[in-house]
């Protein structure tokens, strides 16, 4: 990641405002908000505006626990992990990223896929 991507979403306003669109997107997926049921979203927002800020260049450093053990026993499906790349998408369009970089932040998150979902899958 380069300092541009961070720039081209906006700076630290910018991130903040695309995880806040996110969420609500989220939040408004009946398939997908059970699993935010006993999240702190204002905790919730600040790690994601951390890493988001952090993957894409920006002066930020996530302290959270690593992806696996963040979505462990979550019971996640591959479908609820592109549901979520969906939302992001939609939040970045609508707070008007160009292509080019919100592309950039589709691929990172895409890239985190298996890092995300390794615990993450229901028990069978
Ligand atoms: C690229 C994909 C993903 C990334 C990069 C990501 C990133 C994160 C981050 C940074 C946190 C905050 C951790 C902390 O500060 O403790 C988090 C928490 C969480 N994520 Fe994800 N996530 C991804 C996919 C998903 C998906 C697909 C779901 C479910 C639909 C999900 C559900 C959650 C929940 C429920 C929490 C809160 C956990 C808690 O309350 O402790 N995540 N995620």
């Amino acid at each position: 990641a380069s300092p541009s991507l961070y720039r081209q979403l906006g700076g630290q306003p910018g991130v903040e405002a695309i995880v806040h669109d996110f969420l609500i997107r989220m939040a408004d997926d009946a398939r997908l908000v059970g699993f935010f049921a006993h999240t702190n979203i204002d905790h919730l927002a600040d790690s994601l505006g951390d890493q988001l800020c952090e993957v894409s260049g920006g002066p930020c450093h996530y302290q959270g626990p690593p992806m696996d053990r963040v979505h462990q026993h979550m019971g996640l499906t591959d479908d609820d992990f592109y549901a979520m790349i969906g939302h992001l998408n939609k939040a970045l369009m609508a707070q008007g990223v160009p292509a080019g970089a919100r592309q950039r932040v589709i691929g990172i998150h895409l890239a985190a896929h298996e890092d995300v979902m390794r615990l993450a899958r229901p028990a069978h």
